[in-house]
């Protein structure tokens, strides 16, 4: 079963999930991040319902090992190979393995489970992520870089071994909890809002000045740096376009955003009859992480409740294409292909990177994404046909970019 949305959609495998007999076997990659700490919450408040086989995190040792100890996790696995002996210092006398290396993670998400959380940041995710679904794993994806650089590979691959895949992201999850199978094809358009992040209301001259510290400051999310600065330049709310057309089965024009400052509402589907179903939840990813983690059932999540009353208005504003040029930007590679989306990723992370470190400023950030997608696209016959080949384009991408901001 996939996300693919097909009215027989349940997993009959999965159907039990929080049965009383046995826990569900729970493996996170990216552990030590914002989701990753998430997704610890929900599986340390409900150890009668999960167990966790593996964790994996690419540098914090200390964080790594602290969580693998409160969940009693099989195995903790560090993906730079060169902190294996902290780790094994730091999870002396636990009975937990110790492992590291980039093999050592392929071979965690291979270990027997129930689902895979693939919370890992940027391309760095591919391999391992793709690895849990050629492993038939069920895949909860926060992951989004995994479907902007290989969206068609990694759905092709849920559909050859029926994993199921589903979406860890909050627009998407809201999208997935109001989408009536049955009705796919009663569907006008799909709606993901966007905060608008912190230069929501900013002129393209103030925002050419913005510090990172600025860029960081999320209105309504704490998250990872990367994600946080995407969502300034709302690159994120692009990226998110081509994750929702792989994810369902929509066509680009049917696919919108909407910019909604307050982040309550998350993701809207339109019907044919002029409903509009919409997911409304606080700003915190224990929800959808939680979705996932216990769908097709619901469990308890200590996040705040929505106080509507106290709320009193939700606002809407539409996105201005001309202070955000990632929005546009991210609709053509969708529309040229797996090149343009993978180097539009790739170019992304390194300007992000480079934003990041005082070396560029944060309007270069879209601009140099875009001459990277536009080289790119010139010199490519458009076609990949495995994660070795994207990531082929991403390295080339990423040395356009490096080779853009060493010209500025
Ligand atoms: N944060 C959020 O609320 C949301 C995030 N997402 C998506 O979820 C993903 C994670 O985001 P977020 O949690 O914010 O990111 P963070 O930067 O907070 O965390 C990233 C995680 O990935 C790990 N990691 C990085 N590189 C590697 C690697 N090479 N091998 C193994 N592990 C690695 C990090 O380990 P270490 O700590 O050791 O460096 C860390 O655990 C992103 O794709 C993001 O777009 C989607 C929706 C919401
Ligand atoms: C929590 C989540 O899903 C993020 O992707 C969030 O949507 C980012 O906020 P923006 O709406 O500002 O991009
Ligand atoms: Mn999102």
């Amino acid at each position: 079963m996939s996300v693919s949305l097909s009215p027989s959609s349940a997993s009959p495998s999965f159907g039990g999930l929080l049965s009383e007999t046995s826990r569900q076997r729970i493996t996170v990659l990216g552990a030590t991040g914002s989701v990753g700490k998430s997704t610890l919450d929900i599986l340390s408040r409900n150890p009668e319902c999960f167990e966790v086989v593996a964790l994996v995190a690419h540098s914090n040792v200390e964080e790594l090992a602290a969580q693998a100890r409160r969940v009693r996790a099989q195995v903790a696995v560090i993906a730079r190979a060169d902190l294996h002996d902290a780790l094994k210092t730091a999870l002396a006398g636990s009975g937990i393995e110790a492992a590291a290396g980039e093999a050592a993670v392929l071979e965690a998400v291979e270990r027997p489970c129930d689902m895979v959380v693939g919370a890992i940041v940027g391309a760095a995710g591919l391999k391992p992520t793709y690895a849990a679904l050629r492993a038939g794993r069920s895949l909860a994806l926060a992951n989004k870089e995994c479907l902007v650089c290989a969206g068609d590979l990694f759905m092709a691959q849920v559909h050859a071994t029926g994993a199921t895949l589903l979406p860890v992201d909050s627009e998407h999850s809201a999208v997935f909890q109001v989408f009536e199978r049955d009705n796919a094809d009663q569907i006008e358009k799909v709606v993901l809002t966007a905060s608008g992040g912190p230069f929501r209301q900013a002129s393209l001259e103030a925002m050419a000045s913005v510090t990172p510290e600025q860029a960081l400051k999320h209105p309504n999310w704490d998250m990872g740096s990367r994600i946080t600065i995407d969502s300034a330049t709302m690159m994120n709310k692009g990226f998110e376009v081509i994750e929702a057309f792989h994810l369902f089965p929509l066509t680009a024009d049917q696919l919108d955003i909407l910019v909604h400052p307050q982040s309550v509402i998350h993701g809207m589907v339109q019907y044919r009859d002029g409903s509009l179903l919409a997911q409304l939840g606080s700003p915190d990813m224990r929800t959808p992480i939680a979705h996932c983690l216990a769908w097709p059932r619901r469990i308890e999540v200590p996040v705040e409740r929505l106080d509507l009353a106290r709320i009193a208005s939700l606002s809407f504003e539409a996105p201005d294409p001309v202070r955000f040029p990632a929005l546009p930007l991210a609709r053509v590679a969708m529309e040229s292909g797996p090149v343009a989306t993978a180097s539009l990723n790739a170019a992304d992370e390194v300007a992000v990177a480079a934003f990041l470190e005082r070396r560029i400023g944060f309007l270069d950030i879209p601009a140099a994404v875009a001459a990277v997608v536009e080289r790119m696209s010139a010199g490519s016959s458009g076609s990949v046909s495995s994660i070795d080949d994207v990531l082929a384009v991403d390295a080339q991408a990423r040395a356009f970019c490096r080779e853009w901001i060493a010209g500025r």
